[in-house]
Formats: C-alpha cells, sequence, structure tokens
C-alpha cells in the first residue's frame, strides 16, 4: 500500500502545523518522520491515519483518495509511545483484541484467532508470555505487545508514534533493530515519528526530516546524511563545527575566525567531528588548538579541543586505535585538519 499526501496543510488557530506537504511513500516502505519537537511530525501522522482532518489537501491509499474516509475505514494500526495495554487482560487477549470485536460476519473462527495471534506472538518472541498480564511484562515487551496488536488485524499501513519513546537507551537501541528485523520479514508499509536522528538513520528506508511543518528533505539515510540539501538537515543529522571559510583558487581555506578582506569572500562551511583529522605538527591548513576534554564512548574517542585564535569549541571524533597512536592528553597543544567540509552559498557571514 503506497501512501501519497498532496498539498497537506493544517492549522490550529492561526499557528500553521503542516504546510503544504507533498510526500509519496513507497509499497513496503519504512519511513521515518523526524525532526525538532513542534515541527509537525505527530500532526502530519494523525492526518494519515484519519485522526486529524487536514484543513486542505489530500491523502492517497494506493492510488485512492482516502481523505475523507474515518479512521476505521482506512486500514491502518498504530503503536504509541504510551500505548496502554487493557490491563484487565492476558496478553493472548489482548492481541486477539481486534479480531474478537469484528463485526460477526468478519471474525474469524476461534481456532483461526488462535493461530494467528499465537503466530504474532511467535514474531515479536514473547509467544510464552501469552498468559500473563501487561504489568507483568517490562516496557519494551509491553512495547512488542502492543505492535502484535496492532499487526493483528493486518493493517495495510502501520503508525508508529515515537513507538520507543519512554524506554531506556539499551532497550530502545534493541527495539530499534529489532523493529527493522520485523519490517523485513513483514513488509507493511510503515510511518514512525522520531525526534532521534540515530533511530531514524539506524531504521528507516527513507527519512523525512520536517521544520516547522514542512518538509526540509526527503531520501535514504545515506542521502539526508551525506547529502543533506541545507544546515538545517545537516546540524539536525549529528554534531556539526562551524568554521569560515575563504573560497579561493584551488580550494577552501578553514578558519575560525572572519577573513579580513570583504564580507562577500566569507562564507560558513560545516564540518562532522568524524571529518577532522588531528595533527601532532603544524601543517599549513590546519587550526592550533589545545585538547580540553576527552571521552571514551566505547570504541570511539569524543574530543573537545579549544581553538588557540578565538578559544571556539571544536568537537572531533577518533577511532580508539587513533586515538591511542596519538597519544593524546588534556592541555596538549595539536594542530586540527578539516579532511572535508560543507559549504550552502547564500549562507554568508
Ligand atoms: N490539537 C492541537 N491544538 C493546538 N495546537 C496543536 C494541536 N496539536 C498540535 N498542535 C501544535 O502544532 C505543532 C506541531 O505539533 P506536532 O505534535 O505535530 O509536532 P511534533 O513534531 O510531533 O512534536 P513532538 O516531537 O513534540 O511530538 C506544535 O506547535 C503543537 O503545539
Amino acid at each position: 500500500m503506497s501512501i501519497q499526501l498532496q498539498n497537506i496543510q493544517k492549522k490550529f488557530g492561526d499557528f500553521v502545523a503542516v504546510d503544504n506537504v507533498n510526500l509519496n511513500i513507497g509499497t513496503g516502505q519504512l519511513t521515518a518522520l523526524l525532526g525538532p519537537s513542534g515541527s509537525g511530525k505527530t500532526s502530519l501522522l494523525r492526518i494519515i491515519a484519519g485522526l486529524e482532518q487536514a484543513d486542505s489537501g489530500q491523502v492517497w491509499f494506493h492510488g485512492q483518495d482516502i481523505s475523507e474516509r474515518h479512521v476505521s475505514q482506512r486500514g491502518v494500526g498504530f503503536v504509541f509511545q504510551h500505548y496502554a495495554l487493557f490491563k484487565q487482560m492476558t496478553v493472548y487477549e489482548n492481541v486477539a483484541f481486534g479480531l474478537t470485536v469484528k463485526p460477526k460476519k468478519q471474525r474469524p473462527a476461534a481456532a483461526e484467532i488462535r493461530r494467528k495471534v499465537m503466530q504474532l506472538l511467535e514474531l515479536v518472541q514473547l509467544d510464552w508470555t501469552a498468559d500473563r498480564y501487561p504489568s507483568q511484562l517490562s516496557g519494551g515487551q509491553r512495547q512488542r505487545i502492543a505492535l502484535a496488536r496492532a499487526l493483528a488485524v493486518e493493517p495495510k499501513v502501520l503508525l508508529l508514534d515515537e513507538p520507543f519513546g519512554a524506554l531506556d537507551a539499551k532497550v530502545r537501541a534493541e527495539l530499534r533493530r529489532w523493529l527493522r528485523r520485523l519490517h523485513d520479514e513483514i513488509h507493511v508499509t510503515s510511518v514512525f515519528v522520531t525526534h532521534d536522528q540515530e533511530e531514524a538513520l539506524e531504521v528507516a528506508d527513507q527519512i523525512v526530516v520536517m521544520n516547522k511543518g514542512r518538509i526540509e528533505q526527503q531520501g535514504s539515510p545515506e542521502q539526508v546524511y551525506d547529502n543533506p540539501v541545507n544546515p538545517f538537515v545537516l546540524e539536525f543529522l549529528g554534531n556539526v563545527n562551524l568554521f569560515h571559510a575563504r573560497i579561493r583558487p584551488g580550494g577552501v581555506q578553514l578558519s575560525t575566525v572572519a577573513a579580513p578582506e570583504t564580507q562577500q569572500q566569507d562564507t560558513l562551511a560545516y564540518v562532522r567531528p568524524h571529518e577532522i583529522e588531528v595533527l601532532l605538527q603544524a601543517d599549513p591548513d590546519s587550526i592550533a588548538a589545545e585538547v580540553d576534554l576527552i571521552t571514551v564512548v566505547g570504541p570511539s574517542v569524543r574530543l573537545d579541543f579549544v581553538a588557540q585564535d578565538n578559544q571556539q569549541l571544536i568537537q572531533v571524533e577518533l577511532a580508539k586505535d587513533n586515538f591511542k597512536r596519538l597519544g593524546l592528553s588534556p592541555r596538549q597543544q595539536v594542530w586540527l585538519k578539516p579532511q572535508q567540509s560543507r559549504i550552502f552559498l547564500g549562507e554568508g557571514i
């Protein structure tokens, strides 16, 4: 089931929450709506679901305009951040719920319901919890059951709003990988809302970066990360250092201080922490800096440097091997050499 959004506009009072959004989501894709708080992700998801009505524009499912169709007629399944399971029902009963409340004519036979629920519980690897109550499960397990419950009615579209938002970092990371594997098995067209760029980069086939109700960029994780179309996308997808860049014949010279010449020659250059080489000796195009803080994060090392000329903070990320080879210690003098940078023309300073 593909999804097309055409010129979707949604206001709350005078506030424009979704601003003329056009979006195509291919059949079987796992799409992340990524953006800061208040950027309109949830509003857009709710419009796709039919929980919210757009002021103007259309929602198409597989070439059919379903804008006027009620949520119950759209064939969507939901998982929310706090999608409370029914406390008084067992896990089995929770997952079976959507099937047991179907009108008699459409309701599968009891044996078929049982087969299906157990199959779903196996899919989310929690078949052993069938007779438990939600209070006897961990938060991560509850979200997996919520997903099994959403899938039980065979939705054509699965919508997830920060499904792992309330869980701790480790469980979150596990569930992300698990969701990716699950999606590879069932291929249901899915849209999930997140403000966590790592989550979007790791899980999604397609990322839609939103800002102030608009789409800034849409593309594969590689496309949006490697070729951001503007500074907003670049900065939202991970840490970045800003330098003054002077474009001159044969290349770009980066510096922490503005060029003394005319303003037009100076522009901003963006460099990610892993794109900076640390040198122990001066080099013509390097920036003198001092080690300020060293933080070892598993296999990589995050370093804060302070530029010698204007005390600007520069963040660098090194593989641990490289860090050890350099033998860096606090207050040591080094030279930083950006290996690549991005310049968005018109971003003059
Ligand atoms: N029912 C409503 N009434 C008034 N304003 C609303 C309503 N729903 C959303 N908004 C406003 O619309 C904007 C977009 O909200 P939305 O929930 O879509 O953003 P979001 O990107 O999902 O944010 P978050 O990550 O914080 O959930 C926000 O400024 C919000 O305050």
